[in-house]
């Protein structure tokens, strides 16, 4: 029998790009598993195209930045825009994760983190969560010390270049962590 390449796609929004290089990040870490196919879609203009490669997606990695203690607008839309999906139950048993990005410390980042875990919930999603303890120093991983997904964080007055190494080292373990799962799944479905 031969191995089906598994595919993630890492579905996100960014309004400057900082959550962006979050996304790269992700997107990088989760191509870097043998049999994994991984690919960015941005939810600014939802085309025909990008709803048929999430539909044919067999995880989905989320990412917003926090916008007013939520997700942004953008993704809102395309959370709303799922709801046929719902209805249907179409994305049932597909592996989710998310990211998120603020301006400040906390910035309220759980609150997205919470919203993008119900989204997959309602989904029938299994949600992938981060598997790391919280860093003790500004350059380990996960040192902004969220479980639920990957969070980053960029003072206000800076741009996407500024993004910390340890929280675009932290999205990538995700995207590393999605994949294998991804991948455990479809071989356990090949397997049955
Ligand atoms: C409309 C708006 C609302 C924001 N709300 C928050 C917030 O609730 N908490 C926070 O820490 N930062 C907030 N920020 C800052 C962004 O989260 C932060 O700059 C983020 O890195 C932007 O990511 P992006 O470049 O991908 O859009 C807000 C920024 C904007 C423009």
């Amino acid at each position: 029998m031969t191995a089906k390449t598994v595919s993630v796609v890492v579905a996100f929004h960014s309004g400057y790009g900082h959550t962006t290089r979050m996304a790269e990040a992700t997107c990088d870490g989760a191509a870097s598993v043998d049999g994994v196919a991984a690919e960015l879609l941005t939810l600014d203009e939802l085309t025909e195209d990008k709803w048929a490669r999430l539909d044919a997606a067999d995880a989905m990695i989320f990412g917003s930045p926090t916008y007013m203690g939520s997700a942004s607008p953008q993704f809102h839309t395309f959370a709303h825009a799922t709801s046929g999906r719902w209805f249907a139950q179409a994305w049932k048993d597909k592996v989710a994760a998310g990211f998120t990005t603020s301006g400040a410390m906390s910035g309220d980042k759980l609150n997205t983190l919470q919203y993008f875990t119900i989204l997959a919930a309602q989904h029938g999603m299994h949600w992938v969560n981060l598997d790391l303890p919280p860093g003790t120093a500004e350059t380990e991983l996960n040192r902004l010390g969220g479980w639920l997904g990957a969070m980053g964080r960029c003072p206000g007055d800076q741009g996407p270049e500024a993004m910390s190494e340890a929280d675009l080292l932290t999205a990538a373990h995700l995207g590393r962590r999605v994949a294998d799962h991804a991948l455990l799944l479809s071989r356990a479905r090949l397997s049955i």
